[in-house]
C-alpha cells in the first residue's frame, strides 16, 4: 500500500456478526458416492436409514446347545433328562433340522440358531455324554427363555436412522457402513481449499536463514488445519508484497477453488497488498464482506466473497493467523459439509490462570483445557501474543477474554472453543 493511502475507512464488526455473514454466503458441497474405504473423516451427506436389520437372524451369543426352554428348563431341574445332540451348526451355516422335544443342537458364537430353539445354553452349562453310541448333553442349572440369543433388529431396526448428514465418519461409523453394506457412502464432495502466503520476507522451509527473512510458517499451519476440517489444499505458492501478483493470483484461484485463504498483508502497512486488494476490489462479482474485526489477535482479518467464492484475508502474524482460521473458516468449511458448528453452545470453563490484560476488545487466547472430577478447568498458555506461534502446538482450546479494561482473574467462569488437535500421545 502506497504511504498515507492506508487511511481508508475500516469499521470493526463483532466475531458474531463476521461468522453470521460469512455462513450466509455458503451453501452445501454437491454430494458424490465415495467407496468405504476411502471415506475416513469425510462427511455424510444424507441421512441414513438402513435398509435392512441387524442382526438379520436369530444369532448365538455363544458356543453351546441351541435347546427349547420350556423343555430344557425341567430337564434341568427336576429329571435331568437327556438331550439327543442332532446337529452342529458353525458360524455361517444353518442347520436343516429343527430342535424338537428331546433334542439339542450344538451352535457355535455367531450361528444360526436352529428353527425350534429358543435358548442357548453354553458348553460350560452341560454334561456330554454318550448314551447308545448317541450325543447327549444334561443341563446343569435352569434355562431362561431367550438366553444367549440376539434377535433379528436387537441392534439396529430396518428404517431406522444410522446417521445424519454432516456425520464424520470414523471407526464407528465404518464398521456399521460396513455391517449394512455400504460399499459407496453418499459423503459431501470435499471443499478444495487455496492456500496464498504473501510477504517479502518469507523464505522456503528447505532453505538457510537470511537476514530479515522468516519462513513460511503458515502455509504449513493453514494446510493442516484445512485438512482437519475435511478440505483438500490447493497451494497457491507465496508472492511477493506485488498487488498485480496479488490479484492475477487471486482472480485464477477462484475459479478452481471452492475458498481461498490468503495469509499476510492485510494491515497498513506500505507493503500491506491484501488491504490493498480488498480496498480495491470492484464488479458485480465482487463484494467485501468486512475488514476489520472487533477481536484480538487478529483485528484486520478481512472476507470477500468473489465469483461466488470466500476469500479470506487473515493477518500474517501466526497466533492471528491460526486464530482467524479457526473463528472463521472452520465454520465455512464444516457448512459446506453440512454443518453449522455455530449452533453449538461453547464450553464453559473455570480458568485457572490470572489473565489481567485489559482489551477494548473480546481476546481469544490459546488454552489448555483439562476435565478432571467433573470439573473443566482450562489454563492461558505462555508465549500467547500474537506474533508468537510456539504455543499452537499445546492449545486445546481458545479461552475468550471477554472485553474489558481488566482481563479476568483465576476462578472465573469462561467461555471455551474446543480445538481437535490433540497433542498426547495416542
Ligand atoms: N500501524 C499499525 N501496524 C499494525 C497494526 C495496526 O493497526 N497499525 N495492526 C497490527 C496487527 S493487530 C496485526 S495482527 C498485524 C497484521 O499484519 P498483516 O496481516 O498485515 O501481516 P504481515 O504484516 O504480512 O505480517 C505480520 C507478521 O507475520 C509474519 N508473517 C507473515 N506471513 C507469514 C507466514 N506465511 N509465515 C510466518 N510468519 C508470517 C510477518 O513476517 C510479520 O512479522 O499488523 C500489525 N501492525
Ligand atoms: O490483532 Mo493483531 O492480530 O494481533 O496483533
Amino acid at each position: 500500500m502506497k504511504k498515507g493511502s492506508h487511511k481508508y475507512v475500516r469499521r470493526a464488526v463483532k466475531v458474531d456478526y463476521a461468522q453470521h455473514v460469512i455462513l450466509q454466503h455458503i451453501r452445501p458441497l454437491s454430494s458424490e458416492y465415495a467407496s468405504i474405504d476411502s471415506c475416513l473423516n469425510r462427511r455424510i451427506s444424507e441421512s441414513l436409514l438402513s435398509k435392512e436389520c441387524m442382526p438379520h437372524f436369530r444369532r448365538s451369543g455363544l458356543d453351546g446347545y441351541a435347546v427349547w426352554s420350556e423343555e430344557a428348563g425341567s430337564a434341568s431341574t427336576q429329571n435331568k433328562a437327556c438331550l439327543r445332540v442332532i446337529d452342529e451348526v458353525p458360524a455361517g451355516s444353518v442347520s436343516s433340522l429343527q430342535v424338537v422335544p428331546g433334542t439339542a443342537i450344538r451352535v457355535m458364537t455367531g450361528s444360526a440358531v436352529p428353527e425350534g430353539a429358543d435358548a442357548v445354553v453354553m458348553f460350560e452349562q452341560t454334561d456330554e455324554l454318550q448314551l447308545d453310541g448317541q450325543d447327549c448333553i444334561r443341563l446343569k442349572h435352569k434355562v431362561e427363555y431367550g438366553q444367549n440369543i440376539a434377535n433379528p433388529g436387537d441392534e439396529v431396526e430396518a428404517g431406522q436412522l444410522l446417521m445424519g448428514a454432516g456425520t464424520r465418519v470414523g471407526p464407528g461409523q465404518m464398521a456399521l457402513l460396513a455391517s449394512l453394506g455400504y460399499e459407496q457412502v453418499p459423503v459431501y464432495r470435499r471443499p478444495i481449499v487455496g492456500i496464498l502466503t504473501t510477504g517479502s520476507e518469507l523464505i522456503a522451509v528447505g532453505e538457510p536463514l537470511q537476514p530479515g527473512k522468516i519462513r513460511n510458517s503458515n502455509a504449513y499451519m493453514l494446510a493442516a488445519q484445512v485438512q482437519q476440517y475435511g478440505g483438500l489444499v490447493e497451494h497457491l505458492g507465496t508472492v511477493s508484497d506485488d498487488i498485480d501478483q496479488v490479484v492475477s493470483t487471486i482472480h485464477a484461484a477462484v475459479q478452481n477453488c471452492d475458498m481461498l485463504i490468503v495469509s499476510g498483508g492485510v494491515s497498513v502497512g506500505d507493503y500491506d497488498v491484501m488491504a490493498q486488494f480488498f480496498a480495491a476490489m470492484s464488479g458485480s462479482e465482487a463484494e467485501l464482506l468486512f475488514n476489520k474485526v472487533a477481536m484480538r489477535p487478529g483485528c484486520p482479518t478481512s472476507a470477500a466473497v468473489i465469483n461466488k467464492k470466500l476469500v479470506f484475508g487473515l493477518s500474517g502474524n501466526p497466533g492471528a493467523c491460526f486464530v482467524g482460521f479457526e473463528l472463521f473458516a472452520r465454520p465455512a468449511l464444516l457448512a459446506m459439509q453440512g454443518i453449522d458448528s455455530l449452533a453449538q453452545s461453547p464450553i464453559k470453563a473455570t480458568i485457572t490462570t490470572d489473565y489481567k490484560k485489559g482489551c477494548p476488545h473480546d481476546r481469544y487466547v490459546r488454552g489448555r483445557m483439562t476435565i478432571s472430577q467433573q470439573q473443566v478447568t482450562a489454563s492461558v498458555l505462555e508465549k500467547n501474543s500474537s506474533s508468537m506461534l510456539v504455543s499452537i502446538q499445546e492449545a486445546n482450546c481458545l479461552i475468550l477474554i471477554p472485553s474489558g479494561s481488566t482481563g479476568i482473574s483465576a476462578g472465573e467462569v469462561v467461555a471455551l472453543i474446543t480445538l481437535p488437535y490433540e497433542t498426547t500421545p495416542y
